[in-house]
């Protein structure tokens, strides 16, 4: 199997986040992607590939062109007035306060334009988040072109990206840009299969409304768990894509019994809506030692999540998402990927 990645990821470092009451270096950071690389390379996966570059015409089908605007300009925009380090949001127009006028302010506009305090902004930023949707359209591209399945080793991820808001280390949703790009190049129903621990608030947002792009998801219950306000089962859809948008939460402590039955429910759901193609946002942070998650898979469990993704028969695009025990995450990520390719 092909992998797309680029370095220009190591851009997006040296930033810091909230967590709880205290500001700590981010958990998503450069070393996630090293390490999956170098796994990469020591099981012989396949190619290390850079991307391709590519505009942003299919990224303005799923963002607002004007949210795709302020992540480019919210870092020089942060030094112009005066401010240096990591640029974060701090507040938000949540109820009772207008989200239809768009501060001037950079403290406004990055909140306008976040939900929460976890997207957080430094000089290279950017230049990461174009190279991570880049490898995301070229690995698409490749399984366009007739592999059976690709690997875009995204960082930084992007399923909690809305179509206009950033937050959960997510600013473009890469996979929902390939969504669109499938259909662009003639793909009539693509299904994103979402096994993060998170919830992938972003991408069901994007896709609420539409029936050409079923969105499945297995997560925490957002009753305990990050995101908190979106993921419950019965957010079925709205409109045209009611019936395409699927939920299913589990609980605290969750481990391969029961996260497998999900799993197996997500098929089903995948392979009854006979999808032209499968993207799966993986992130691996439903490892038992994951230091930000409460689920309880063993590195021994992703090589049959792959195995079992491989059955649906489907062209798969694999997208990178979260996980953030770093010296696990190469192996638990890359067995996925050996897993589907029944090595
Ligand atoms: N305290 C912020 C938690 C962000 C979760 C990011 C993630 O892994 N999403 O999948
Ligand atoms: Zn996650």
């Amino acid at each position: 199997m092909k992998t797309v990645f680029s370095p220009r990821h190591a851009g997006h470092s040296g930033n810091v986040e909230l967590d709880t009451n205290e500001i700590v270096p981010a958990y998503e950071k450069p070393s996630r992607a090293e390490f999956i690389r170098a796994r990469i390379e020591a099981v012989g996966l396949g190619p290390i590939v850079e991307p391709q570059a590519h505009g942003l015409e299919t990224a303005r089908k799923v963002h607002d062109p004007a949210y795709l605007e302020f992540l480019e300009s919210v870092y020089p925009e942060w030094l112009a007035a005066g401010r240096s380090g990591t640029a974060m949001p701090y507040v938000w127009p949540t109820r009772a306060l207008r989200a239809d006028v768009v501060p001037t302010s950079i403290e406004g506009k990055i909140g306008f334009y976040a939900f929460d305090a976890g997207a957080t902004f430094v000089a290279g930023t950017w230049d990461a988040v174009r190279s991570s949707h880049d490898s995301a359209l070229s690995a698409a591209s490749l399984v366009e072109s007739g592999e059976p399945a690709a690997f875009a080793l995204c960082r930084p991820p992007g399923h909690h990206a809305g179509s206009n808001f950033a937050g959960g280390y997510c600013f473009i949703n890469n996979a929902a840009v390939a969504a669109q790009w499938f259909l662009d190049q003639g793909a009539k129903r693509v299904s994103i299969l979402d096994v993060d621990y998170h919830h992938g608030n972003g991408t069901q947002e994007i896709f609420y409304r539409r029936s050409d792009v079923q969105v499945v998801n297995l997560h925490a219950d957002p009753l305990f768990e990050y995101p908190h306000f979106l993921g419950h089962a019965d957010e079925g859809g709205e409109g045209a894509g009611e019936g395409f948008n699927h939920n299913l939460p589990m609980a605290r402590g969750t481990d391969w019994s029961g996260w497998s039955k999900a799993l197996e429910r997500g098929f089903k759901l995948v392979s009854d809506y006979t999808p032209d193609v499968l993207i799966v946002s993986l992130g691996v942070d439903t490892f038992e030692r994951d230091p930000i998650s409460q689920f309880k898979l063993v590195s021994d469990d992703y090589p049959k999540i792959g195995r079992e993704i491989a059955r649906l028969r489907l062209p798969t695009l694999f997208v990178m998402e979260g996980g953030y025990a770093v010296e696990e995450i190469g192996i638990n990520a890359v067995g996925v990927l050996t897993g589907f390719e029944d090595r």
